[in-house]
């Protein structure tokens, strides 16, 4: 493969179960070195797409490479390459935690300092667990931490921190972010919308089998500018003209109920200096003032016309 091929390559994939198609020509290119976190509610197809570039499912249709391999005929080949943390399973039940960790690193040349890898992740104390005693946060780290202790090129992360408390958590984000940072290509899938936020350079929003978004989570939430707005209480009945001329055209002003007044559209700082600039000129103090921005999750709801879970 060549450098500038992208690390992941999805045309018109599609994946059926039956007679339900899961997922239904989906198209997504991922370049090396970013992270793109897929985002989608339950049943959307991202499991199910993530598991075709893993080579756990065989597509059936469209193509899938991934750092120019076809994973499902060049396994061998790509499978000492990528990292792979599935939702659950894969693991056998019965070997400790640590000793597993160990074998594993033990088959890649040039693999991350065990001991450290699993301080980090809070595993140290649990090293002699087997895998079906941990706890189900615990397993989910060890799944974590063997994925990456390979220092794979190209890393799948299925619901990464599903289910795992704030301070595993972060660790979990902390580590992924490390990652990103020496270069390493991730792909992950998530519910959570402030972990597309925090660590994404790029979402996907996949619904019914389809991306129907892929952007970086700023110019995403970017989209819907228009309806940002602020809000601020103030004396009822006052002469809107001056603040309506200084935030158009971009925005509008109004009185929607008596004393709660509304700038509707684009918000910028001009918007918002010139807003309190017209308070100050009629001597007022704005109370309850609050800028309402359009986050991810409102993008999403537009799109899908659904809440994530
Ligand atoms: N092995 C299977 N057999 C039959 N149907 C399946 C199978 N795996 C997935 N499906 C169905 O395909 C659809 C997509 O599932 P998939 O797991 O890819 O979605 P997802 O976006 O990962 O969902 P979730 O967020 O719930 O994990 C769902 O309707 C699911 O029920």
């Amino acid at each position: 493969m060549h450098e500038s091929d992208p690390a992941v390559q999805i045309a018109g994939l599609v994946k059926r179960y039956g007679d339900k198609t899961a997922v239904q020509g989906l198209d997504l290119i991922v370049d090396h070195g970013t992270l793109t976190a897929v985002l989608g509610p339950n049943g959307a197809g991202k499991t199910s797409t993530i598991e075709c570039c893993e080579g756990y499912r065989r597509p059936d249709g469209g193509t899938v490479r991934v750092l120019g391999l076809d994973p499902v005929a060049d396994a061998a080949r790509l499978r000492p390459r990528i990292g792979v943390m599935l939702q659950s399973g894969g693991i056998y039940q019965s070997v400790r935690a640590m000793e597993m960790l160990r074998h594993v690193a033990g088959l890649y040349a040039n693999p991350l300092n065990v001991d450290e890898l699993a301080a980090r992740l809070g595993l140290d104390s649990c090293g002699k667990t087997t895998f079906r005693r941990l706890s189900g946060g615990q397993q989910q780290r060890l799944s974590l931490a063997l994925a990456v202790v390979g220092r794979p090129e190209l890393i799948f992360l299925d619901e990464p921190t599903a289910g795992l408390d704030v301070q595993a958590r972060h660790a979990t984000w902390e580590l992924i972010e490390q990652l990103r940072a020496d270069g390493v290509t991730i792909v992950l899938t998530t519910h959570l919308l402030d972990e597309a936020e925090r660590l994404a350079d790029k979402v996907a929003i996949i619904d019914q089998g389809r991306v129907i978004a892929y952007d970086s989570p700023q110019r995403l939430a970017d989209t819907s500018r228009e309806q940002d707005a602020i809000r601020f209480e103030a004396p009822a009945g006052l002469d809107l003209t001056a603040l309506s001329i200084a935030v158009a055209p971009a925005a509008k002003a109004s009185e929607p109920t008596a004393g709660s007044y509304h700038v509707t559209g684009e918000i910028t700082p001009d918007t918002l200096a010139a807003t309190t600039a017209w308070c100050a000129s009629l001597g007022l103090m704005p109370r309850n003032l609050q800028i309402e921005q359009r986050s991810l999750e409102d993008v999403f709801l537009d799109l899908t016309g659904r809440e994530l879970r």
